[in-house]
């Protein structure tokens, strides 16, 4: 097996300056004495396919270099193959994404000077990863934060809207409060059937989304367990007051919003067939059904988490 890292780069991920950021991380691995040998990515989801041939080769321990997207799709790549226990691969991250969520939960900044100090010294923790399943049977992976109704629709804006740059978020999070319309779901988990207005339902396994939102309630990204959160009748106006508390996490205690651990759950969307999002990806619509691994895989974090 080898010792050295196997890097996967998305040259698109992030801003334009790719090849004077990947000549800095060179310059910044070489000084560290860090072993690697590297790919780039040269289409969507390639990275799934590039860390399968990676850990048929030998490669235990993985480097995402992008934003949120392409740690999601190595985290898919590892998953998806049979080469080795998914719980020998280690995965580090050197953040190069608009978003980055994943990594705030381990206090590894937006830096890659600072990643690359992190991945030197190794200090890993086996975190949990979620499973959805959708009506079509498609299977997903994510390794960060899920959920369905509003918070897909962003995604899907975001998405068509991107060509316009850094003010698509902006775009989108307008199409959201001006189109998106909440609906009836049936929420079954445990021995609970609930079945309520919804703006959106969240599965959790790290606690940002949405460029630093917290919707979820005390995460704990090891103990085997989703944190669900379903956000009800809350209108868009309600968030918009309450913008503060959707940074500080505080949202979780407004009444219009439950929250629930569990390990287990379905979302049957009644009449229409909201976009579902992992990761910020796009993943399909309508009803899912979501599970979670513990300890699945080990990621490279900071040393005062
Ligand atoms: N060479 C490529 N060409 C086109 N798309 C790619 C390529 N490599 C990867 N992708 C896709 O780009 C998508 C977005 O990447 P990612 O999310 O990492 O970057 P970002 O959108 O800039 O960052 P963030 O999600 O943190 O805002 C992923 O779905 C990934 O599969």
């Amino acid at each position: 097996m080898s010792k050295s890292w196997f890097i996967i780069a998305n040259p698109i991920a992030g801003n334009r300056k790719f090849s004077k950021q990947w000549k800095e991380i060179k310059q910044l691995l070489n000084n560290k004495n860090i072993d690697y040998s590297f790919v780039f990515t040269q289409f969507s989801k390639h990275e799934i396919e590039l860390v399968q041939n990676a850990i048929q080769q030998g490669f235990r321990n993985i480097i995402s270099i992008g934003g949120d997207g392409t740690l999601h799709n190595v985290v898919n790549g590892i998953m998806l193959q049979r080469y080795a226990k998914t719980s020998d691969i280690t995965i580090a991250v050197i953040p190069l994404g608009t978003g980055n969520d994943w990594i705030k939960t381990y206090n590894i900044p937006n830096n890659i000077e600072k990643a690359i100090e992190i991945i030197s010294k190794k200090k890993t923790i086996q975190q949990d990863i979620g499973v959805l399943e959708t009506s079509d049977k498609n299977i997903s992976y994510f390794n960060n934060v899920a959920g369905l109704g509003y918070d897909g629709y962003i995604v899907y804006k975001l998405k068509t809207l991107k060509r316009f740059g850094s003010i698509a978020y902006l775009l989108s999070g307008l199409a959201g409060l001006l189109f998106y319309k909440k609906s009836v779901f049936k929420i079954i988990f445990d021995d609970k059937i609930i079945e309520t207005n919804c703006l959106m339902t969240i599965f959790g396994i790290c606690k940002f989304s949405g460029g630093g939102m917290q919707f979820t309630k005390s995460v704990n990204t090891t103990d085997g367990f989703l944190d669900i959160t379903i956000a009800k009748n809350l209108t868009i106006f309600d968030l918009i007051i309450n913008i503060k508390k959707l940074y500080s996490g505080e949202i979780v205690h407004h009444k219009k919003i439950e929250t629930f651990k569990t390990k287990e759950i379905t979302v049957i969307p009644q009449i229409t067939k909201p976009f579902i999002q992992a990761d910020g990806e796009l993943i399909g619509t309508g009803k899912i059904n979501v599970k979670i691994i513990e300890k699945a895989i080990n990621f490279v974090i900071h040393s005062t988490y």
